[in-house]
């Protein structure tokens, strides 16, 4: 009996034993492999291998894990393969990150400090056209100067690109409209930029611009009236036509064909600054009016189709530059920031006659091609083409209205200013060469940015 119960009771301590050292072993397994991988951002990720052998990615933050969890298979050797789907799983996970970060609230982006004015002085600004070439340095500089600023714009040639680095900023709003319908918001002061002002987009859809610049404008100066807003109106040189006065100051009143191809923008425009004077007459409404003359600078779109971008990329490009006619005909181009703070100072003065707001220095475009090609160091040729139907032949503001009215001039040179621009182009043709890389590149002709921009949605249909 004695011997049995011995037999029993050593039989009872191996087991406990075993059963002991297999926990043993689990834990220390466990422990051994448990380890904690890389820091992401804010996040931590770990790895944990589990009894199926299985590794969990866990992702949390310090206080605790908040996401996801992906597995692989640990008996599996790291062969490529595998190594890349863990390098995929690790840019979701930073990816998530982020957008689990931007839902939580804790925006990570950094905006630029902003100005903080009071609500005496802060300002809700409407910019139509707000995502387009001038609009968004507009927007950039009413930003800085810590106003509310609303952008309306139906992105026909105006990018989100543009203005992504105020998306999510407190002062900052982006409406996808277009002004061609009316529009219900309260502001103090709006920009009426809404419009294409390139030649080839202008002449793309001669009818919406006509209804871009009259109805739109109709929908802003209402909108103006209704809220007691001051409405500054974006005009142009073109409503001078080919004119036969040089230079040209505000008296003079224009040469323009009224059927000729140009006439959507050109009519459009001098309509858009009859309804301003109308409102202003019987509305009350408070008027400027700005006359915008040639303006460049980065954020123009490579497919623009205006001599600043055509000719910067043709010579970074090697290609011959392309100039329209004999290329005596003369433009005196301004920088965007010079006009901006044009516009800034008009808004903010007493006048509200219209305004020429450009550039006086005047180059004929032949010699405007050879400058470019001498800043870019290129070996481009210069070729001559036939001249276009109806174009200005001499253009050179007289601005001693915005000297004396807003003592307001332009600051930057044409060697300035164009050495920033062919910087931005520089940069544009890498970013996109390196992400067409491996896609097909269709024969797109500089010179016209509308069919450019058919073929690439030909190709992105394919
Ligand atoms: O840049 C601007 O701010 C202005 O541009 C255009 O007016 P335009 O001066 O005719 O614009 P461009 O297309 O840049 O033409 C300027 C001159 O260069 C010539 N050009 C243009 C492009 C090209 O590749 N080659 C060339 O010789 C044109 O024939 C024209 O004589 C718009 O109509 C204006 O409203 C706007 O204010």
């Amino acid at each position: 009996m004695l011997r049995i119960y011995n037999g029993v009771k050593w039989m009872k301590i191996v087991f406990c034993s075993a059963v002991c050292a297999t926990i043993a072993l689990c834990v220390y397994h466990n422990w051994v492999h448990a380890k904690e991988l890389d820091m992401l951002g804010n996040g931590v990720v770990k790895v944990h291998r589990s009894k199926h052998l299985r590794e969990d990615i866990l992702y949390g933050d310090r206080d605790g894990v908040t996401a996801i969890s992906l597995s692989h298979n640990a008996n599996q050797k790291p062969v490529d393969g595998n190594i890349k789907d863990l390098d995929e799983a690790k840019a979701k996970i930073r990816e998530l990150e982020m957008r689990i970060k931007l839902l939580e609230g804790g925006n990570p982006r950094r905006f630029p400090d902003v100005k903080f004015l009071n609500y005496r002085t802060r300002k809700r600004i409407l910019v139509t056209g707000g995502a387009g070439f001038v609009g968004s340095h507009l927007v950039d500089s009413l930003m800085m100067e810590g106003h509310e600023v609303i952008v309306v714009d139906n992105f026909f040639t105006g990018r989100k690109r543009n203005v992504e680095h105020w998306i999510g900023h407190e002062n900052f709003e982006l409406i996808h409209h277009d002004i061609v319908n009316p529009l219900f918001i309260e502001v103090d002061e709006i920009y009426h930029l809404a419009s294409p002002a390139s030649p080839q987009h202008y002449m793309f859809n001669p009818v919406k611009t006509i209804k871009t610049n009259t109805v739109g404008t109709i929908n802003m100066l209402g909108l103006a009236k209704r809220v007691g807003a001051r409405v500054l109106i974006a005009s142009t040189s073109e409503v001078y036509g080919d004119p036969e006065v040089h230079p040209q100051p505000e008296t003079y009143w224009g040469h323009v064909n009224p059927i000729g191809p140009r006439a959507c923008y050109d009519e459009g425009k001098r309509v858009s600054e009859s309804l301003s004077y109308a409102y202003a007459k019987q509305e009350k409404v408070q008027v400027r009016v700005a006359r915008i003359f040639n303006t460049y600078g980065p954020r123009m779109h490579m497919n623009d189709g205006r001599v600043v971008s055509n000719f910067i990329l043709q010579a970074l490009r090697n290609e011959d530059i392309t100039i329209y006619g004999h290329g005596d005909q003369t433009r005196s181009f301004q920088y965007v920031s010079d006009l901006v703070e044009g516009l800034t100072a008009l808004m903010a003065s007493n006048y509200s006659m219209p305004v020429n707001i450009g550039n006086p220095v005047e180059y004929a475009i032949k010699d405007f091609a050879k400058k470019i090609r001498d800043l870019v160091g290129g070996r481009s040729r210069l070729t001559f083409s036939d001249a276009v139907e109806d174009d200005p032949q001499r253009r050179k503001p007289d601005i001693t209205v915005a000297q004396t009215q807003l003592h307001w001039q332009p600051k930057v040179t044409l060697q300035q200013g164009l050495k920033k621009t062919i910087d931005f182009f520089h940069k544009e043709l890498l970013r996109s060469s390196h992400s067409n890389r491996n896609m097909f590149q269709p024969e797109l002709s500089l010179t016209n940015p509308i069919l450019n921009a058919k073929a690439e949605q030909v190709e992105v249909k394919r």
